[in-house]
């Protein structure tokens, strides 16, 4: 049987890594460091999947990750993950930091320690929380550290100084695990997925603020749970938006009726929740 290969970006021992090893362990890694460079990977058919960080439970939303969205017109969202963030502080000593390297994303998840910790370090944004750890382990002045997951410790060979440094303990990143659009026949999840349980992204550029105010409506008389909506510049004209809207018991006939009151409507998946209520 020929198993789907997932992709996650950049070096070992990232959150994305992890979440791509609780779909599966032979996970691999793309060594590249933009989104676009991995669903690259994608097209060219040398991933069926990618895992894509797309909401933090603590930062909110991966602006770049809804920007991919945005842009693409071939990726279906097949099943979404819900991973631990356990931030851990990496480096020589909490005594002289200059310096606090890990991607941004973190920053936010960690705000009250690093308030506490080290209020007049400069926070160093980095492509991952591993590329921070990699930096941190070959600094000789001992003045900047990383933060970073546990595994991070061992594989870049250097010193856990503090674990749990995340703000909130059940500190989560959701992670959307992508195909592409014609892939959809390797669905990970049971296509009959409890309809309680299913999860619909929708991709809408109204081409006028009119047409969001119908779509709303349409929810509300459907009765169709919005549990979240983010919105992005269309980049079509200037204060123009992209709203992405999840949403539960979406059904296609709805699809068809929400795309008659804002013409540019994508489904981009169909997914089981994984989200405790
Ligand atoms: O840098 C990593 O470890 C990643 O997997 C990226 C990422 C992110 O893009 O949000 C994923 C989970 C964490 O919230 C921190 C960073």
């Amino acid at each position: 049987m020929e198993y789907p290969t997932i992709g996650f970006l950049g070096p070992e021992g990232t959150f994305s890594e992890k979440a791509a090893r609780l779909v599966t362990k032979d996970a691999i890694r793309i060594p590249e460091k933009s989104f676009e460079a991995a669903l690259k990977e994608l097209d060219k058919g040398s991933i069926d999947y990618f895992v894509l960080p797309i909401e933090n439970s603590t930062n909110g939303a991966v602006v770049p990750a809804y920007d991919l969205l945005r842009n693409n017109e071939d990726i279906w969202i097949q099943r979404e993950v819900l991973v631990p963030a356990h931030q851990c502080v990496l480096g020589r000593d909490l005594q002289h930091i200059t310096a606090v390297l890990s991607h941004p994303q973190v920053f936010g998840q960690c705000a009250s320690w690093l308030r506490t910790f080290a209020p007049h370090a400069e926070l160093v944004s980095c492509s991952s929380t591993s590329k921070a750890a990699h930096i941190v382990s070959s600094d000789t002045a001992g003045t900047s550290i990383a933060i970073a997951g546990e595994l991070c410790a061992e594989k870049y060979n250097i010193k856990l100084l503090a674990r749990n440094v995340e703000d909130d303990v059940e500190n989560k990143t959701r992670f959307l695990v992508l195909s592409k659009r014609n892939n959809k026949s390797k669905t990970l999840i049971p296509p009959n997925g409890h309809p309680q349980q299913v999860k619909v992204m929708l991709r809408l550029t109204p081409n006028d603020p009119s047409e969001m105010n119908s779509v709303l409506t349409f929810f509300t008389q459907q009765s169709v749970p919005i549990l979240n909506i983010t919105q992005r510049p269309s980049l079509v004209k200037r204060w123009n938006y992209t709203y992405f809207i999840e949403c539960m018991n979406f059904t296609e006939s709805q699809a068809l009726e929400l795309s008659r009151l804002c013409s540019n409507t994508t489904v981009l998946g169909v997914y089981r929740n994984e989200v405790p209520f």
